[in-house]
């Protein structure tokens, strides 16, 4: 059952020297309750796709065409593009919520961190009473693992991961479907990390929302998620399964991305990494946007563009693992 449809979706950033697509014609389906996550290297589009989906890209960023199609829990679907004004505001935060990679930039920094819950709960949901709202906050913050005399403390007085946390309970207190996290963890230590990943499978085992996840860290990615999207120049190149993508891949440019990190398991493997840099999403090469780099191109992957089929695009495929 899917939570959120995305169908055909491009981001154009407009600039002095042209176009830039940064998301181009990209589908995806989220299911309910799963952790999709989004990988790809720096500027494949990871982020705009996310701000696209939550609605919260702004100029010179537009949305060039596509469909975005919410699935309530009751069935409706909700046109996520076409939404405006009180019902745009509803949706994001009771339907959709996202935690960015500085805590510190999507927190008050002057009001404490009970209150910003708080401050949530009373907007939208404006018959609850006071000590409902208190006793909500209290459950929250202990739920991500901050406890109930931290509720007056502001930002600057928690740690970097204590303020992370908050966030993430700020991002909850409306129970959302879907919770947006973009690098929410990159800044923090390993350790802070991992804990805080382990706390988001949790969460996510007891509330039921799903997650779109985007970090540069693949290895981090293979653990936390369901299923993964790799993204490369503005595309979804392939998509499966986190198991099978790892066994697996079947996009050379997937290949290449697992290569590229440290595996935390299995005999360490010299990082091969993926040789020269992504194109210009300006003027993206003709054929497959990869094979420049691609060590096992055919002469067809410079002339035709592969589209997602079976959850991989790319000519070389043909059910086969790739070397
Ligand atoms: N405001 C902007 N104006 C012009 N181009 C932009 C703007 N913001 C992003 N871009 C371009 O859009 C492309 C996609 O950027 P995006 O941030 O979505 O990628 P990303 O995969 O999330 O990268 P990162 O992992 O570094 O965050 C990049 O080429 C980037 O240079």
């Amino acid at each position: 059952m899917n939570v959120l449809e995305i169908r055909d979706l491009g981001v154009d950033y407009q600039s002095n020297s042209g176009a830039v697509h940064a998301v181009d014609g990209v589908s995806l389906d989220l299911r309910r309750g799963e952790i999709l996550g989004l990988a790809g290297e720096s500027g494949s589009g990871k982020s705009t796709l996310a701000h696209a989906i939550g609605r919260l890209l702004r100029p010179p960023a537009a949305i060039t065409g596509g469909t975005v199609t919410y699935h309530r829990a009751d069935g409706g679907a909700v046109d996520v593009l076409g939404l405006r004004g009180e019902e745009l505001r509803a949706f994001r935060w009771a339907e959709l919520a996202v935690v960015f990679q500085s805590a510190m930039n999507s927190l008050n920094p002057v009001s404490t961190v009970g209150a910003q819950i708080e401050d949530v709960l009373r907007i939208h949901r404006p018959t609850m009473k006071r000590n409902a709202r208190v006793e909500r906050s209290v459950e929250l913050l202990q739920r991500v693992g901050i406890s109930a005399d931290r509720r007056r403390s502001y930002p600057h007085e928690l740690s970097g991961g204590m303020r992370q946390r908050a966030a993430i309970a700020i991002a909850l207190a409306l129970n959302p479907e879907i919770v947006i996290m973009d690098e929410p963890t990159t800044a923090l230590d390993v350790v802070v990390q991992r804990d805080i990943l382990h706390e988001i499978s949790a969460l996510r085992e007891e509330y039921g929302f799903a997650v779109v996840f985007i970090t540069h860290d693949l290895s981090l990615l293979m653990e936390i998620s369901d299923r993964i999207a790799i993204m490369y120049a503005g595309r979804v190149v392939e998509t499966g399964a986190a198991r099978a993508l790892h066994d697996t891949p079947r996009h050379p440019y997937t290949l290449g991305l697992l290569r590229s990190f440290p595996r935390l398991h299995g005999p360490r493997e010299e990082l091969l990494g993926i040789p020269g840099t992504p194109p210009d999403l300006r003027a993206l090469p003709p054929g497959c946007a990869f094979h420049p780099r691609c060590g096992q191109a055919l002469p067809d992957c410079r002339e035709i563009s592969p589209s997602l089929r079976d959850g991989v695009s790319c000519l070389l495929n043909e059910g086969k693992g790739v070397r």
